[in-house]
């Protein structure tokens, strides 16, 4: 009797990630040309941390699409330090269905600048790629923002830094943060007037979501 298919731990992990994070048919489709080219590309560079491999799904496609519940009618998104595309290309596969959305990615290292463009090509998501430092691409942005978001690019109070011109115009910042935000955040408040609002990570673990509409400087 032939032995039934294996299992495959990628497999088990998506359908987990779609439970917990949903999306059309059209997105899912997005996002699996994505998980292929990320998985090939990272033969050869280092875009995540390659223990992470087998949780793909849960650990940075989820813990990206889990932000669109708190920015619902955001159409113009800004995501500092990209890197391999989290939550940024998550974010532009998702909002290709919303016509005249788009997400802008900074990222200043041009190898990943260059995987970043490869994916939004390869998607089709709507989106473009800034290979700059966010502080200088921020001081030179006259467009207006909705949401910027950001993960494990920086501590809580360099990112308010970048990210207090575009709120104090209207934007609002979503932060991925992990189980030292209230170190981070105690730390920040020494510079910045902010209040804060916490959401625990769908994604389990210790993360945390930090969001803000205002950041004003002490
Ligand atoms: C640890 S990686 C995280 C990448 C991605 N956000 C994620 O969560 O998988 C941090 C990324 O931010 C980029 N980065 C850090 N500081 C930056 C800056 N000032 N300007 C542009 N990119 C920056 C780095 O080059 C790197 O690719």
């Amino acid at each position: 009797m032939a032995k039934p298919a294996p299992v495959s731990i990628s497999a088990f992990d998506k359908a987990a990630a779609l439970k917990l994070t949903p999306v059309s048919r059209e997105t899912e489709a997005r996002l699996d040309r994505y998980v292929d080219l990320l998985v090939a590309w990272q033969a050869k560079t280092n875009l995540i941390a390659p223990s992470t491999l087998p949780q793909l799904w849960t650990r940075h496609i989820s813990d990206s699409l889990q932000l669109l519940d708190l920015a619902p009618n955001a159409r113009r998104w800004l995501d500092f330090g990209s890197g391999g595309g989290f939550p940024g290309v998550v974010l532009a596969c998702a909002m290709a269905e919303h016509p005249g959305a788009s997400v802008q990615l900074v990222e200043r290292i041009a190898k990943k600048a260059a995987f970043l463009r490869e994916a939004l090509r390869v998607t089709g998501a709507l989106g473009s790629v800034v290979l700059a430092d966010i502080g200088d691409y921020v001081d030179s942005l006259s467009e207006p923002v909705d949401c910027v978001t950001a993960r494990a690019v920086a501590p809580l109070h360099m990112l308010l830094g970048f990210a207090a011109p575009l709120v104090q115009r209207g934007a609002k910042a979503l932060f991925l943060k992990g189980q030292d935000v209230e170190a981070e955040l105690t730390e920040a408040t020494k510079y910045w007037n902010i209040e804060p609002l916490l959401h625990p990570s769908r994604t389990g673990g210790h993360g945390w979501i930090v969001e803000l509409n205002k950041i004003e400087r002490r």
